[in-house]
């Protein structure tokens, strides 16, 4: 039985649960918001949506109990009012970290035994705590991280290029926030690496743009949700798949001692392995810079284990 369940019934979630059951990802659903009106409405509008669909999924709300033999749980609860007008994703931090040790005692003692994919912001920050708090495998709990980011550069070097972006790789490495940065070491157009592409691209003009690219889409209806909960449902699929996938998501790397974007390969077991690309000296200090950041943020938090 595919199971899954998501925590956070905002934007994001109620996007990713439309569209786990529109794409029939899942067979069982577990909706859990704090606000139980909303989970209500959540589920009554999805029983609506199924009478006009092919597939067929069970839709369960506000039962921790019912997580026990899901298999991933994705974990977006949060505030996104709380980040102001500038999107800085560490004023949601005093927040979503109190939803993190609430939450993380309610999915151990269910006996979840899956893997947690940690949207809410800030991600990396998040994805640790939740690691932290759940006490379990840093392999199981993982963020988005620089997924949607690496999206957004794919999308700017298309632009750019006339190309479709899916023909663009690399990644875009680090925190997911202003830290970021673009591997330009790591992009290709095709098989070309983009270093040696022909056109003059501005490469700190792109770096800009990818940046931007998530305030884009947020400044004017204050959220994003489609590319994150197509991110999200894309990664469910790869684990109920054991797909053995890349795809750069904030995951916990021993040798930094830190929760940050980066590429692994994604399958059953959550994170399988690491793909380390050889970053020029210029990227390494770009990515001790962010990685530093996401540890202060988990450090300076003021609620400890
Ligand atoms: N990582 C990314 O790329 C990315 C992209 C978009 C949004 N986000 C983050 O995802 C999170 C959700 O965004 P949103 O737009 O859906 O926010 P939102 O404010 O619309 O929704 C958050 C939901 O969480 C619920 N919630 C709060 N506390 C809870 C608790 N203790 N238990 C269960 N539910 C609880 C709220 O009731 C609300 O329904 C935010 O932290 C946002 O910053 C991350």
């Amino acid at each position: 039985m595919r199971k899954v369940g998501i925590i956070g019934l905002g934007h994001v979630g109620a996007t990713l649960a439309y569209t786990l059951v529109t794409e029939n990802v899942v067979d069982e659903l577990v909706l859990i918001d704090k606000d139980e009106k909303r989970a209500i409405s959540e589920e009554y509008d999805l029983l609506d949506a199924q009478v006009f669909l092919t597939g067929k999924t069970k839709i369960i709300i506000q039962d921790y109990q019912a997580l026990k033999d899901a298999s991933v749980i994705v974990f977006c609860a949060g505030q996104i009012s709380a980040l102001g007008d500038d999107g800085d994703r560490f004023k949601e931090l005093e927040i979503t970290s109190k939803i993190v040790e609430e939450t993380a005692p309610k999915i151990k003692q269910s006996g979840f035994d899956g893997i947690i994919i940690t949207i809410t912001n800030p991600c990396d920050v998040i994805a640790a705590y939740m690691q932290k708090q759940t006490g379990f495998e840093t392999t199981k709990v993982f963020g988005t991280g620089t997924m949607l980011d690496t999206a957004r550069m794919q999308q700017a070097v298309s632009r750019n290029v006339s190309i479709d972006s899916r023909n663009v790789g690399g990644y875009v490495y680090g925190e997911h926030g202003d830290s970021q940065f673009v591997a330009w070491s790591t992009v290709t157009i095709g098989d070309r690496p983009l270093l040696t592409w022909d056109s003059e691209l501005d490469l700190n003009q792109l770096d800009e743009a990818v940046r931007a690219g998530g305030w884009n889409a947020f400044a004017g209806k204050g959220y994003t949700s489609y590319g994150i909960a197509t991110c999200g449902a894309r990664l469910i699929r790869m684990i109920l798949n054991d797909a053995k996938t890349i795809v750069p998501v904030s995951a916990y790397d021993d040798q930094m001692d830190s929760y940050y974007g980066q590429p692994v390969v994604i399958g059953k077991n959550g994170i399988e392995s690491f793909i380390s690309c050889p970053l020029t000296e210029k990227e390494q200090n770009s990515l001790k810079e962010s990685v530093q950041i996401i540890k202060d943020g988990l450090a300076n938090l003021p609620f400890k284990q």
